[in-house]
């Protein structure tokens, strides 16, 4: 038979199992339904049954629901491509992989899930170590239609006759296909050092590190899907937590997840980890490096230690015809006093009360030794602390903080220099106080773990039974969110964090405090890094990580995004400031070299137009233009009128962890100039592209001869 004919017989053939496997589902479907029915109609019968009964029927009513429910989920999860592997082994066994697992009446297998452990061979199986496996094969489906098949021949000498082999290759068949807005699985084309990470033990921390598009992140959410799979029982009721680096990012990543069926996992950007905040806005580099470092931790506690702005700085209270009075310094050692004590604020309210009142009998006293009397003491105390206007002053003296409150008393510089003094410098200190006034434009990503930080350090606000006015001004709920835990929720049992190079210290506390009694999945390259000391960074990261000592790291060499032309110029830029083992290999060649073109800066708008227009009519998926983060305004509004879905114009540090299928990268050198650690985030913008990118500079600088 001639290529085609065998393909589209070998089609046939496929299309037949995938018939039967849809078939079954919807049979599998209709089962859950009618047992959820029954379920209910427990419920109602045990209106009428005796009360024991009632509450055995009610539970059990509860069970069927339950799982109903389980299943279903499962069931309409999108199902696109549900099968799409097959094994042939020595033995004539043939299994089917997919993303679930599948048995017919007779409960023979229509489908093994990927992550059953007799799947793993779909990934593990090479030529030189083929487990068994003579064919495997990649199948491809849109909806319930087969459109191609891709075989590896893996024990060439044991192919039967009646064997047929098809396909060039379904990686790279994969790799070249257009990119949407989001990312898709790789459930189909895992490649064996991929699959090694994905299936590493569960506990302790697994770290990720390789070059851009070798596919870490696919890797990481992959892992998440395996762990809760095989792990079930530890993992998902406490439920696991993925952290991105930005919004776009989580939104990029967000089907990847439930297209496997999983929906305990909650994906959180570094802007959103603290319930009810949503900050999308990125400080200048040096500005969120001051935010960012471990140093910050000691002005806080410094500054929610200092006397609130509006408490007042005299008390006058009146015992038994005599005015007891505490002058600013006086209330002030008490302030020092009870903070001393130790223990959040929020907490120490009625420890103030005591040593205020203390402060008060002793300075009573001192009147009465003057004049030569007796005082009783207890009464002093007792009395005082009954009288309403000593718990009116209590409660402006030492008022419920709340993080934002705090944070914003920053903004007066005086008393930020005092809460600073000796950590931060004096242009720091500037800096910091100047973006606390202006928070017209509301919280930062860097200023949320630093509100993290006091909400910790202040302590709970003390219960109330009528909600007030929150000065925290956190919106109650929280967008998106796909799971309901308690408020800042701390139990995950396994916490993923990816692009991790680029987390501060503060940051990796603020996650920390999530992962207490998880086990981690960590994923970076340092190349890409934009943080400017490392080492203050990987120190907090492992105080994060806790007690957990058993470490494994995997390294991923491959980059499955840019083609090799794109990926040549990407490394030129970055060779000086990484070791040549860090930059992976990229497998893939196009014959497109990139587009670097010289323009005017006056000619930059009409440009940048123009390139971008030429590659939206040139490929099929997403454009991207990226620029440095001040510029991201300015050349949305060059877009303006643009009605393309496909084009995206975004910042040099919301790029990170985002491809498209061309990329136009607007003046380079604004890009290194824009950071402390510059030439890695250009590194990073250059490698978004999978097919095709332009360049456009009016300054030659950013690329090295
Ligand atoms: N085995 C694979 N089969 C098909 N596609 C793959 C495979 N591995 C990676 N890819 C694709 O390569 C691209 C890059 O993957 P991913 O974004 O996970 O890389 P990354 O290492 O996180 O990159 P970066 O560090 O640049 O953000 C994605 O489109 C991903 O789907």
């Amino acid at each position: 038979m001639s290529e085609p004919r065998v393909r589209r017989a070998e089609i046939a053939i496929e299309q037949s199992h995938v018939d039967r496997v849809y078939t079954r589902l919807a049979e599998l479907r209709e089962q859950a339904e009618a047992m959820r029915n029954k379920g209910y109609e427990i419920g109602h019968g045990a209106q009428r049954e005796a009360v024991f009964e009632q509450a055995s029927m009610l539970f059990e009513r509860d069970m069927m629901v339950f799982h109903a429910n389980q299943t279903l989920q499962t069931l309409d999860a999108e199902y696109e491509g549900l099968v799409f592997g097959r094994l042939d082994h020595l033995a004539s066994e043939t299994i089917y992989v997919g993303r679930l697992g599948i048995r017919d009446a007779d409960f023979d297998n229509l489908v093994t899930d990927w992550r059953a452990p007799a799947a793993a061979a779909f990934y593990q199986a090479t030529a030189e170590e083929p487990m068994d496996v003579v064919r495997r094969r990649v199948i491809r489906c849109s909806g319930q239609n087969v459109l191609d098949v891709d075989d590896d021949v893996l024990i060439a000498d044991a192919v039967p006759d009646d064997m047929q082999i098809v396909g060039e290759g379904a990686l790279m068949a994969a790799l070249g296909r257009s990119r949407g807005e989001k990312m898709r699985d790789i459930v189909a084309t895992i490649q064996r050092e991929q699959d090694e990470v994905i299936r590493a033990p569960w506990r302790g921390v697994t770290e990720i590190t390789g070059g851009p598009g070798t596919g870490k992140t696919a890797v990481a959410l992959h892992r998440a899907a395996y762990l809760l799979y095989r792990h079930r029982r530890q993992l998902g009721g406490a439920g696991v937590l993925v952290v991105g680096p930005s919004g776009v990012f989580t939104s990029y990543i967000s089907r990847v997840l439930p297209s496997m069926g999983e929906t305990n996992v909650e994906l959180r950007a570094l802007g959103e980890v603290l319930d009810g905040l949503e900050a999308v806005r990125q400080d200048p580099a040096p500005l969120a490096a001051v935010k960012g470092s471990l140093r910050m931790r000691k002005v806080l506690l410094r500054a929610l230690r200092d006397t609130p702005p509006d408490a007042p700085r005299e008390m006058r209270i009146v015992y038994r015809g005599e005015v007891l009075k505490l002058d600013a310094k006086e209330l002030e050692k008490v302030r020092r006093k009870v903070h001393t004590a130790g223990g959040p604020p929020n907490r120490s309210r009625v420890r103030a009360a005591e040593m205020l009142l203390d402060a008060l009998a002793a300075k009573a006293e001192e009147h009465a030794k003057a004049d030569g009397r007796q005082l009783d003491k207890a009464e002093l105390i007792h009395d005082l602390g009954e009288r309403i206007e000593f718990h009116r002053f209590l409660v402006v003296w030492w008022p419920i903080l709340y993080p934002a409150q705090v944070l914003k008393w920053l903004a007066d510089e005086k008393r930020l220099a005092s809460a600073a003094k000796g950590v931060l410098n004096r242009e720091e200190i500037t800096m910091l106080a100047t973006s606390m006034a202006d928070r017209s434009r509301g919280w930062t990503v860097a200023d949320v773990a630093m509100l993290d930080e006091l909400r910790v350090l202040i302590g709970p606000e003390p219960k109330r039974k009528r909600r007030h006015h929150d000065p925290v001004e956190f919106t109650p709920e929280r967008s998106g969110a796909t799971t309901h835990r308690p408020e800042h929720y701390d139990e995950y049992s396994h916490v993923v964090v990816d692009e991790s190079q680029d987390l501060s210290p503060m940051q990796w506390r603020m996650i920390g405090r999530r992962g207490k009694y998880a086990s981690w999945t960590v994923v970076g390259d340092p190349v890409q890094s934009s943080w400017p000391d490392p080492e203050e960074a990987a120190q907090a990261r492992d105080q994060a990580f806790g007690v957990r000592t058993t470490r494994r790291r995997f390294t991923l060499r491959t980059n499955y995004r840019n083609s090799a032309e794109i990926f040549d110029l990407a490394a030129k830029v970055v060779r000086g400031h990484a070791q040549e083992d860090e930059l992976p290999i990229a497998v893939r060649t196009t014959g497109l070299l990139p587009d670097v073109r010289a323009v005017e800066a006056a000619n930059l708008e009409t440009a940048t137009q123009s390139a971008t227009k030429e590659l939206l009519d040139s490929v099929e998926g997403t454009v991207g233009v990226i620029t440095a983060m001040d510029r991201v305004p300015e050349v949305e509004g060059w877009f303006a009128g643009q009605t393309d879905e496909r084009l995206k114009v975004v910042g040099s540090l919301d790029s990170k962890g985002l491809e498209y299928d061309a990329v136009v990268l607007v003046e380079p050198t604004e890009l290194i100039t824009e950071s402390t650690t510059g030439r890695r985030v250009l590194y990073v913008a250059l490698t978004r592209a999978t097919q095709q990118l332009t360049v456009l500079a009016s300054n030659p600088d950013w690329l090295p001869a």
